[in-house]
């Protein structure tokens, strides 16, 4: 049995990364899963990447209580406006860790195929040393972090449904991170990150 209020603390140089495996109940993250599912407008779009363009792995959907966009590989998203669930669970990050938020970026991994590359969320708009909340719900997945400038320093973790990963201080100026593809059976895996857009 996991408690709402476990955390864990990772061991990781410049960064400040903390991982809450029970953040959301298994009931309220059962009924959360259904419902983003359902009424998140989910869309697929095109990346370039190297002067090639390809559908991006995974669904994606942007919301925003200021209207600012978002860009990122070379796609500039407009958010819509919250809806019900994804602004319940942003009070409740918002009231655990002191800390507001403008935006909401959602991804759907349809299955063990679908994935996000090595990146670090480090655009201009997010500011220095940015707070990035970011949600599971649905099938588990392996996450893993890079050191930037020093390859023997790693870290992996599975997020698993309801939990919740908190990056913050050096993490994005430091590391990198991915969700890497699977060849197991799997299916639907929810991510919503909350980010501050100024
Ligand atoms: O799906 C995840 O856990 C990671 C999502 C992510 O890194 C991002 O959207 O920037
Ligand atoms: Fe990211």
């Amino acid at each position: 049995m996991l408690f709402e209020d476990e955390k864990i603390i990772l061991k990781m140089e410049d960064a400040d990364v903390t991982y809450y495996p029970a953040f959301f109940s298994k009931t309220e993250a059962d009924q959360l899963y259904l419902e983003l599912l359902n009424t998140i407008t989910w869309q697929l779009d095109n990346i370039t990447l190297f002067g090639k363009t390809v559908p991006q792995p995974r669904l994606t959907a942007l919301y925003a209580n200021n209207n600012k966009p978002y860009g990122y590989s070379g796609i500039q998203m407009t958010p819509h406006v919250f809806i019900d669930p994804l602004l319940q669970i942003k009070n409740k990050i918002e009231t655990k860790i002191q800390h507001s938020f403008t935006t909401c970026l959602c991804n759907l991994y349809r299955n063990g195929q679908d994935s996000n590359g090595w990146h670090a969320d480090n655009e201009k708009e997010l500011g220095s040393q940015p707070v990035i909340a970011s949600v599971s719900f649905g099938s588990e997945r392996i996450f893993h972090f890079k050191h930037k400038h020093d390859g023997r320093l790693k870290q992996k973790l599975i997020l698993n449904h309801g939990s919740l990963l908190l990056m913050k201080g050096g993490t994005q100026d430091y590391w990198l991170h991915q969700l890497p593809k699977t060849k197991k059976q799997i299916g639907n895996r929810i991510n919503l990150t909350y980010r501050t857009i100024y």
